[in-house]
């Protein structure tokens, strides 16, 4: 009895001891993380500030898009409102950007209303040396790529970790192609006949199933694709599938993409001449 009473004394000291170090690895990490998405979340903002400061006057009409990146884009521009009473109507791309423009008290229209707009100031999965960008990690591409071909210019604005050289070097999960829900078996099968890789159903965190677009559509993100690929020959394949509603591929659409650095400061980048 006695023995046992100090095994369990021992065990339960040595695992105090480990669960201490764990403790402290776990907040070491845990600060590290803090300090690295605190970095981001600033160079976010550097980049969306600019480019609303360099693209957006008073009379526009301004496209706005999805994201976390966005959300400072529409936070400058309501400071911008209130402070030089800045004249801008807004045209959003998902739910979520309606609700940013609704919540920061812009005026909100619609391509009815407004078929042709000024900019549109839009965030990116990954934006490569062409300028061709991944979108639609949120699941926002359908709404996004029309209101940014509404648009005379559309502008990127996201962090340092976006920037690459080619589509896929840091961005893992795939391009994302919207698509119609009865159709997505053989529209993934097609896909991975014809360029190989896998293109997977996206499904839903909080809900059982898959993630449905705000436009009732699905999403395949298509991984382990050919880097080195003509996207725009892609991108115009892919979407004359039956059943392909869009694809996250935005090929010569950007006119300029603004990356927040890690040391603060803001790199643009324009389409190779
Ligand atoms: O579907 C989402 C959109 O394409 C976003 O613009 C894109 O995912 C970038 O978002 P974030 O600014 O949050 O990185």
């Amino acid at each position: 009895m006695i023995t046992c009473i100090s095994f369990i004394g021992k065990s339960s000291a040595f695992g105090t001891t480990n669960n201490l170090i764990n403790h402290k690895v776990g907040f070491v990490f845990q600060k590290l993380s803090f300090s690295v998405m605190s970095r981001i979340k600033e160079a976010k903002k550097s980049a969306a500030y600019l480019a609303v400061d360099k693209h957006v006057k008073s009379g526009d009409l301004v496209g706005i898009g999805s994201g976390s990146t966005v959300i400072f884009a529409v936070e400058r521009l309501a400071a911008r409102v209130k402070k030089e009473k800045l004249d801008i109507k807004c045209v959003p791309t998902s739910f979520q950007a309606r609700d940013l423009v609704i919540q920061n008290k812009l005026t909100l229209t619609n391509l009815e209303v407004c078929p042709e707009l000024d900019v549109c100031i839009d965030g990116a999965d990954e934006v490569d040396e062409n300028l061709d960008l991944i979108k639609g990690g949120g699941g926002c591409l359908l709404q996004e790529k029309i209101v940014a071909s509404c648009s005379k210019k559309l502008v990127i604005v996201a962090d340092y970790t976006k920037d690459s050289k080619r589509l896929g070097d840091q961005y893992k999960k795939g391009i994302p192609i919207e698509v119609a829900p009865m159709a997505y078996v053989p529209i993934k099968n097609r896909i991975e006949k014809i360029y190989g890789g896998n293109a997977e159903l996206r499904m839903a965190v909080a809900k059982a199933g898959p993630v449905v677009t705000d436009n009732g559509n699905f999403i395949l993100d298509w991984r382990e694709y050919k880097q080195d690929s003509d996207w725009g020959k892609i991108n115009t394949e892919l979407v004359l599938i039956p059943g392909v509603v869009e694809t996250g591929l935005f090929v010569k659409m950007a006119e300029v993409a603004y990356f927040g650095m890690e040391d603060g400061s803001v790199k643009n980048r324009v389409p190779p001449q």
